[in-house]
């Protein structure tokens, strides 16, 4: 009969790679599996709740926020204010940083940025979502923490990770010790270690862009497509399309299955759509921690400044043979001053 390893018992044993740990991202990281299992549960009976739908609110991006983009940003922020190990939460359903003022955090070091629900457009629709997370250690030593602790590179993430709610539930993270990710059984409500170890291939044959916004697109990525459809048995083409619209579940499979996931500028997104320092940071840290490659198309991820809270960037990621050749494409079709040209004048070839 084989033993299976829970979250917790994992974390603990692991904390042995940092030789002056105290428990505290240990215990952080627990807080995060508890609201995981929690949102988890209305997820799972979201059609009987009222959880579905619009919450008629919008976010600092002018978002329309589902009832569920709010239920799990209240559930994560209420487990990190009841943990004590945090003192700034960063989200996406928050105009500004939340400092967590409390008896129990006064002395907290860490700093959490959120996408609480990822796919927002699937809620409604029983697709894949997920959760992303990404821990930083704040930098200034007295007083309270500060936005400049906030806006940190990904570089300087501690850990990051997400938890897909699909067919089942899983969260996977990194504490830049390699990726690992864990199943929930819900008949003892444990997160399970059942992908120790994972490594991204270096190469697939799926490529995952949302090819509705084609017109848009640079050259470089246009050129791209064209290269992923083009017959050529000696480099495994054409590769096959998926794109779920949500990046948690299209990045799940391109983790275990390889591939590229594109989510570029466009003409009227200079930036592109996803936001670097809650969904780009987390999941370029594991990627890269699994072998694997993420830039803007031009630049690594982890070392984009990060400016604002709500900053957007660009993503190439995934296999690294596939985003090199992406990059390549970026390079040859769309050098550098492209971006000079967006800015000036919109040119839709
Ligand atoms: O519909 P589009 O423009 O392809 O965008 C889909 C992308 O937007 C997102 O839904 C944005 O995330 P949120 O749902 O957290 O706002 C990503 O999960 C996904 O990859
Ligand atoms: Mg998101
Ligand atoms: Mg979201």
């Amino acid at each position: 009969m084989s033993i299976v390893k829970t979250l917790g018992q994992f974390i603990i044993e692991r904390q042995k790679d940092f030789p002056f740990a105290k428990g505290e991202l240990s215990r952080l990281l627990r807080d995060l599996g508890i609201a995981a299992k929690i949102v988890n549960r209305a997820i799972n009976k979201a059609g009987l709740i009222d959880i579905l739908g619009e919450a008629g609110s919008t976010n600092v991006q002018g978002e329309h926020q589902k009832k569920l983009d709010l239920y799990a940003n209240e559930q994560f922020i209420a487990a990190l204010q009841c943990g004590g190990e945090c003192c700034i939460v960063i989200s996406e359903e928050n105009d500004e940083y939340i400092y967590i003022d409390s008896e129990v955090s006064k002395d907290a070091k860490y700093i959490v940025a959120l996408d609480p629900l990822d796919g927002s457009s699937n809620i409604d629709v029983n697709v894949g979502v997920g959760t992303i997370f990404s821990i930083y250690r704040r930098k200034s030593l007295t007083g309270h923490a500060t936005l400049n602790d906030a806006l940190q590179k990904g570089t300087e993430q501690v850990a990051s990770g997400y938890i897909i709610y699909g067919s089942s539930t899983m969260l996977v993270y990194t504490t830049g010790k390699g990726v690992n990710g864990f199943t929930l059984d819900p008949s003892i409500g444990e997160f399970c270690l059942s992908h120790p170890d994972l490594k991204i291939p270096n190469s697939g044959n799926i490529y995952s862009i949302n090819e509705g916004n084609y017109n848009y697109f640079p050259d470089g990525v246009k050129k791209y497509i064209k290269y992923c459809q083009v017959e050529d048995k000696l480099t495994n083409r054409p590769y096959t399309s998926r794109y779920t619209g949500s990046m948690v579940a299209d990045l799940h499979r391109t983790l275990i299955k390889g591939g590229v996931f594109i989510y570029p500028p466009t003409s009227g997104a200079n930036k592109g759509k996803l936001r670097l320092v809650y969904e780009c940071n987390p999941m370029a840290f594991i990627v890269e921690q699994a072998g694997g490659r993420a830039s803007n198309g031009y630049n690594r991820i982890l070392d984009i400044e990060v400016e604002e809270l709500h900053q957007r960037s660009a993503i190439f990621i995934g296999s690294t043979d596939m985003v090199k050749k992406a990059e390549e494409f970026m390079l040859s079709f769309s050098p550098q001053t492209f971006k000079k040209s967006f800015e000036g004048k919109i040119s839709i070839q």
